[in-house]
This record gives C-alpha cells, sequence and structure tokens, in this order.
C-alpha cells in the first residue's frame, strides 16, 4: 500500500449545516441540526462527541453525501474517495472476507495488492471465511479493510466500535490509529466515548442536544494514539468541565 501521497494535499472537511429537519411519524417537522459549522484540516482526526439521538449519524450521513435534503453546504476533502464505516459492518453474506473488500474497489482495481492493509488488520488467515462465520471484532475488521481498500482522502466512522469487547475494541483503535497515521486520511470519527475521543484524534467537536450545533471544539496537543491513560483521564476532566460551562452559557443565552 503506497498512500503516502494522497490527503496530505487536500483541502479541509467544511461542514455547514444551517438546518435539517425530519418529519415525524405524525407528519410534524423535528428539527435534528441547527447551525453547525465544523472545518477540520486535511489530514487530521477530527471526533464528533455529543449524546445519545443529538443527530451524530445524521450529521455523518450528510458529510458523506448521503442525504442532500438539508440547508447548507459540504465541502469534502480530496477528490472525492470516501470511505465509510458504519455501526453495522454491512458486509453482503453471500460474499468472502475477501470479496467484501475487493467489491469496494473501482473498476480495473480489483487485483489491487491489498497484503499490506490485511496484515496490519489481522485479517490474513481468515480472507476465505464468509461473514457469518465471522465475530463482531472481526466484521468490523472486514469493514475497515473495505473503507481503506479504495485508498480514500475522506473517511467517515459511526461508532465502529460500540458494543466489542474493550481488549478488541483496544486492539482495533490502534489498527486505525496505524491505517490513519499512515495514510494521513482526513477522518471524521463518531463516538459517545470520550476517553476514546481523546485517544483517536486530533480535535474534539462537540455537540449539543437537538437541535444539535459544536458547542466546544479543541485542539489536543500530539502525538495522538499514544497518550497514556492519565493523559487521556486529565484532558477528559478539563473536557467535560469546557462542555458543563459551555452549556451552561448556552442556556444563559451567552
Ligand atoms: N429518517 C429519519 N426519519 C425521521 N427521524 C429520523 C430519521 N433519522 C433520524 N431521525 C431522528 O433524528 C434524530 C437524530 O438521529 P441520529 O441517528 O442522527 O442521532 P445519533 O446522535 O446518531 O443517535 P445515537 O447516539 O443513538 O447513535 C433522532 O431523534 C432520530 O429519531
Amino acid at each position: 500500500m503506497n498512500d503516502a501521497q494522497f490527503a496530505g494535499d487536500a483541502n479541509p472537511l467544511e461542514l455547514r449545516i444551517d438546518a435539517k429537519s425530519f418529519l415525524s411519524a405524525d407528519g410534524t417537522p423535528v428539527e435534528v441540526v441547527r447551525g453547525l459549522d465544523l472545518r477540520l484540516e486535511a489530514g487530521s482526526f477530527g471526533a464528533l462527541i455529543g449524546p445519545s439521538g443529538c443527530g451524530k449519524t445524521t450529521i455523518l450521513r450528510i458529510a458523506a453525501g448521503l442525504d442532500p435534503d438539508f440547508r447548507g453546504v459540504v465541502c469534502a476533502p480530496g477528490s472525492g474517495r470516501l470511505g465509510m464505516v458504519f455501526q453495522e459492518p454491512r458486509l453482503l453474506p453471500w460474499r468472502t472476507v475477501e470479496e467484501n473488500i475487493r467489491l469496494a474497489l473501482p473498476a480495473g482495481k480489483a487485483a489491487a495488492d491489498l497484503t499490506e492493509l490485511v496484515e496490519i488488520l489481522g485479517l490474513g488467515s481468515h480472507l476465505a471465511r464468509y461473514p457469518g462465520e465471522l465475530s463482531l471484532g472481526l466484521a468490523r475488521r472486514t469493514a475497515i479493510a473495505r473503507a481503506f481498500a479504495v485508498r480514500p482522502d475522506f473517511l467517515l466512522l459511526d461508532e465502529p466500535f460500540v458494543s466489542l469487547d474493550e481488549t478488541v475494541a483496544a486492539r482495533l483503535r490502534n489498527e486505525l490509529v496505524a491505517l490513519t497515521t499512515r495514510t494521513k486520511v482526513t477522518t471524521l470519527f463518531v463516538t459517545h466515548d470520550l476517553a476514546e475521543a481523546i485517544q483517536l484524534a486530533d480535535r474534539l467537536f462537540f455537540l449539543s442536544d437537538r437541535p444539535a450545533h459544536i458547542i466546544a471544539e479543541r485542539t489536543l496537543p500530539p502525538p495522538r494514539g499514544a497518550r497514556s491513560s492519565d493523559v487521556i483521564a486529565s484532558i477528559a476532566a478539563e473536557m467535560r468541565l469546557l462542555v458543563s460551562q459551555a452549556t451552561a452559557d448556552a442556556k444563559r443565552g451567552c
């Protein structure tokens, strides 16, 4: 995998969502996002953190271009090669692990060398297996491999490690750090888990309750992926304070 050439020279991600609503079952509009403005430098890893149901997946789908029904603008980084990992791995059950990964490749690239990607993700001995035979951890790994196989210059991940055993999640986080550091892909990662966000990200974006907007953001000092548990705990305490102050200010209308 010779990826170093892409993403570094890409544009930043600029995501402005002035308004996004859904219609509820009884036909009344529910405003999910209002006045969200996010900028992420090319090659950075941003984490979007917010309360349950605040609109994180909605924001990611808009960033991916999957939901055009909103008011605002999205300027995606790079030339538009997008990799996306959903909460559920969404693999084709009748295809092997290798076929699932290769299916993501553009026409003419089906024979691409995936050796290094497969090695980093520890999938070498599982390539001939079918999704139904995989643990959740291996299925998530396959989904991550598929997202990286296209050599994306923009990567979106929606809570890819939720409901995994902590040992498996820790290993997958390390693998994600290795891959994103190596490829310098501009990444937006959604999570509920503040410690996970601090471990992985260069920049944190905290969302309000619905309608979601950014109430606080912070750049973290390097090196990402290598922060000790003490450093993570101390940054987390600082961030909780920052968010509770920002929330109180917002309630007072400051
Ligand atoms: N297609 C839809 N139609 C109607 N309402 C929707 C639709 N998609 C999402 N919603 C509503 O929009 C709100 C935000 O949903 P979203 O899934 O974006 O939140 P989230 O922060 O990702 O949630 P979670 O933390 O549970 O993953 C929720 O109230 C949800 O019910």
